[in-house]
């Protein structure tokens, strides 16, 4: 488990138990998780298959009281992770931090409330999976646009295919002071 430049976001690598049938992988143990999770529990495992190379899903979160701590992990392909600090407060406010996840490397981000999540795809087909601490809630939704100048993300690849939803996430205003509980 190590540290990131954003503060409370966690990258956790985890090893394959290899043989002659092909691998083993454990994807999820609460013990070894517990200092992250302290008394959250895993409510709901989402799952994502984005097909075409380029494609950026993002930048999500929830508002508080239902703000959510995620893990997300690539299962299938290959995809650049981004998260986005908009807690109030926090020593790295506004920072956003990129992890190349792939179904290869089978790196796990552990990503705290009150900071937003995208992707984009850099492999045909990928495929992510998600544990969330909070019940999806459309009501609290939120979201920032992905090319939103204040955060100035450097997407990989020219961006492709966005939700409906994604072209309508606002940029954040010049008095957004951040996220509170
Ligand atoms: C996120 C979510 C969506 N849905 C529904 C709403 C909609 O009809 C359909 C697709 O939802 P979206 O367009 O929001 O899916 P998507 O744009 O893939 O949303 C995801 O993006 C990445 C970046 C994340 O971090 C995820 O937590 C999630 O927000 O699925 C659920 O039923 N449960 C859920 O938990």
């Amino acid at each position: 488990m190590s540290a990131t430049s954003i503060d409370g976001l966690m990258r956790v690598d985890c090893d394959a138990h290899r043989d002659v049938r092909g691998a083993f992988t454990r994807l999820f143990c609460a013990d070894e998780l517990a200092p992250l999770l302290g008394e959250r529990r895993i409510v709901q495992i989402n799952q994502s298959l984005t097909r075409q190379v380029g494609a950026v899903r993002g930048l999500h979160f929830q508002h508080f009281p239902r703000a959510e701590m995620k893990l997300v992990r690539c299962i299938r392909g290959r995809i650049w992770d981004v998260v986005v600090d908009l807690r109030r407060g926090s020593s790295s406010f506004l920072c956003w931090h990129a992890e190349t996840l792939s179904a290869e490397n089978r790196r796990l981000l552990v990503i705290p409330e009150g900071c937003a999540h995208g992707f984009q795809v850099l492999e045909e087909d990928s495929e992510m999976l998600y544990l969330h601490t909070e019940f999806y809630c459309p009501d609290a939704e939120g979201g920032v646009c992905h090319d939103d100048p204040a955060l100035a993300i450097e997407w990989p690849l020219p961006v492709r295919d966005l939700s409906a939803r994604d072209r309508k996430h606002p940029s954040l205003t010049s008095d957004f002071i951040g996220l509170a509980p």
